[in-house]
């Protein structure tokens, strides 16, 4: 995000940190908006700089995607030498370790996230970083310590512990704002695990710990910007029994939303004025929301105003930029050097990239010897899902919407946190009182200037499991009859990978929707689907669905959407079809064009080269039902 100098004044709190030693173990707590990411920058250029560290014997790893980003951009910015020092993320870095341990290692594809952490942190234990070109790391840096629980925070440990003699690391975290209740479902072991790391820690390393505290508060720059403060030592030192805890966590829940009802209400989205003033270019602003039934909601009634703005990606979200398929179909599985590649993504349109920049990337994933680049290894990295954060595709949108879990280490001019009866009562059967006092203690401190209340209507109608028969990993949109079924949420995995669009269709040839995909369509730009026939594709999914742009066809719905979306038709088990399928699917719109990789047959009979690369378009938002191909039923979700 904006605003980061890299001329500012560290304290010299901040200056203590920067400035350990390379074999120093530091740990460094704050609240919000103190500078911990700041001071984690300067760190990682001293460790390059002045502790003449290399960028392979520095580990730093942070916990989402956007946090990478964050971190990334800001060393960008502070430009000296550590540009080469990468973050990664704990899921990215385990893979690397299980990849490079045992490149044919054939067990990863249908492990889940969480096994591939258990798995790299068993051959941690055994020593398998000994084994690699550049041994284990110098040095570890970790960013939002406070969210790192169970296997993540075993592989942590397992790693610090392993190579206390010779490794140092620098840890930073805020206490008042471990937020990563999807990481573990059961609130007994969600209450044993907050702040548990930060215990290991001390426990660890009693000798020799730094701890340094940092206590200013740089990013807020107005009073109404720093009203929730005052609450994260409270939230800091939750007793750690869980009813203890729970009661100290609903007072401070209380005096939050008293606060947050101090700030000044955002006005009704239907209003032209306040519709007018969520479009002033170069502030950048956030809807932040508790969930992402909220987002979809408010993403629609943008929508409807015309107001652009972007929707937060998963933390595990990794779209490949459309250049990469340029560059693989141009290059084939050919073995390229530096000057060769400049020339291959010429016709790429990267105007203003930073090739340079892209080459050291590009090596890191798929290096040849002799400082070339090795295009079937980059393919390779592409199919299983392993590019580095820098090389995928990013944006910061000046309104952004987005769940307060995925806001985490942002920052930005302006804040409006939704709020409606949730906000106002317990959330769920079984509500986890200090997780909701720290979600909203974080959607409270994430602005510079300005902090406003959007209210958002008590009854929207948008679901995720719930009600439903078949229930499904989504969110849909039900009506006023229990029996109604309106729309849905669409995935990133909603595009179907398998077949490039327009292969095997008469009115579209698939390097013309290629073409077509890389010059025409964008962030932003409003698609539907449109039903191709009546004929289911198997018992448990509706028939096709075409994904048009315009009336260009540029993709197909993915098995999983016919699945989901079969599954939330079904309104009982003795169900059948008598409103038919939704003949179009209106509202969606598209994220990002991103490079997949599929089968070489198919994109060779598809006229599109061996290399088996394509792009594809990827897409977000709420899915409107029309029931016939007349007008779009409502104005927005009611
Ligand atoms: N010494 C400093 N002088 C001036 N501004 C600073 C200083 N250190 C940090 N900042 C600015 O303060 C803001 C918050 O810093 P940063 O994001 O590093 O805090 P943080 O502790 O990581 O925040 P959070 O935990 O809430 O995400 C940033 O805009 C940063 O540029």
């Amino acid at each position: 995000m904006r605003g980061q100098s890299s001329t500012l004044e560290l304290t010299p709190a901040q200056h203590s940190v920067v400035e350990q030693p390379w074999d120093a173990r530091t740990l460094v707590t704050a609240g919000a908006g103190a500078g911990k990411t700041t001071t984690l920058t300067h760190r990682l250029e001293h460790l390059n700089r002045a502790e003449e560290l290399s960028a392979s014997e520095i580990l730093v790893l942070s916990f989402s995607r956007a946090a990478v980003r964050e971190l990334r951009d800001r060393v960008d910015r502070l430009a000296k030498t550590s540009r080469s020092v990468r973050a990664q993320t704990f899921d990215g870095w385990a893979l690397a370790v299980l990849r490079q341990a045992d490149p044919g290692r054939e067990d990863l594809e249908g492990a889940s996230f969480d096994d591939r952490i258990a798995m790299a942190t068993e051959a941690i234990a055994a020593g398998v970083l000994d084994s690699f070109e550049f041994g284990p790391p110098a040095h570890v840096v970790i960013d939002e310590v406070q969210d790192l629980v169970g296997v993540r925070r075993a592989m942590v440990e397992t790693l610090l512990a392993e190579y206390r003699d010779n490794c140092g690391f620098t840890v930073v975290g805020d206490a008042a704002q471990s937020v990563y209740g999807f990481q573990i479902q059961d609130a007994d072991e969600r209450a044993w695990e907050t702040n548990r790391f930060f215990g290991w820690i001390r426990e660890s390393f009693p000798e020799d710990l730094v701890e340094v505290t940092l206590s200013e508060n740089f990013r807020a720059r107005t009073e109404e910007a720093r009203i929730a403060l005052p609450l994260g030592p409270r939230l800091q030192s939750l007793p750690k029994g869980r009813a203890e805890a729970t009661t100290e966590a609903c007072g401070i829940l209380d005096d939050l939303r008293g606060l947050l009802d101090s700030t000044p209400d955002f006005g009704d989205l239907s209003d032209l004025f306040v519709q007018q003033s969520l479009r002033i270019p170069d502030l950048s602003t956030a809807i932040l929301c508790r969930d992402n039934g909220q987002v979809l909601w408010l993403s629609d009634r943008l929508r409807h105003a015309g107001i652009p703005h972007g929707i937060q990606r998963s933390p595990r979200s990794r779209p490949v930029p459309p250049w990469v398929a340029w560059l693989l179909e141009q290059g084939g599985g050919a073995v390229i050097d530096e000057q060769r590649f400049k020339s291959l993504v010429e016709g790429a349109s990267l105007h203003g990239a930073d090739l340079a920049q892209l080459w050291r990337s590009l090596r890191r994933v798929a290096s040849a010897p002799r400082s070339r680049l090795d295009l079937a290894a980059l393919r390779r990295a592409v199919a299983e899902g392993r590019m580095p954060e820098e090389l995928t595709i990013g944006r910061s949108p000046d309104l952004l919407l987005s769940t307060v879990h995925r806001a985490k280490g942002l920052e930005f001019d302006r804040v409006l946190v939704a709020t409606d009866d949730v906000t106002g009562r317990p959330y769920g059967d079984d509500p986890d009182l200090p997780a909701e006092a720290r979600l909203l203690y974080v959607a409270m401190t994430r602005a510079r200037d300005d902090l406003f209340r959007l209210s958002l209507p008590r009854w929207r109608r948008i679901s995720k499991g719930g009600r439903l028969t078949f229930p499904v990993d989504r969110w849909w949109l039900g009506g006023v009859k229990d029996y109604q079924r309106n729309g849905l949420e669409a995935l990133e995995t909603d595009v179907d990978h398998a077949v490039p669009a327009g292969a095997g269709t008469a009115d579209f040839a698939a390097p013309d929707v290629q073409w077509y995909l890389r010059d025409r369509v964008g962030f932003g730009d409003e698609v539907e689907l449109r039903l191709l026939h009546e004929l289911p594709m198997a018992e448990d999914e509706t028939p096709p669905y075409a994904i048009l742009h315009g009336e260009t066809m540029i993709g197909e719905a993915s098995a999983g959407f016919r699945r989901d979306l079969l599954r939330v038709l079904r309104v009982n088990r003795a169900w059948e079809l008598r409103r038919g399928y939704p003949q179009v699917i209106t509202g969606l719109r598209v994220d990002a064009v991103e490079t997949v990789a599929g089968s070489s047959a198919v994109a060779e009979r598809a006229g599109l080269g061996d290399t088996g690369v394509w792009i594809a378009p990827r897409l977000c938002g709420l899915g409107r039902f029309r029931w016939s191909c007349g007008a779009e039923e409502g104005n927005s979700v009611s």
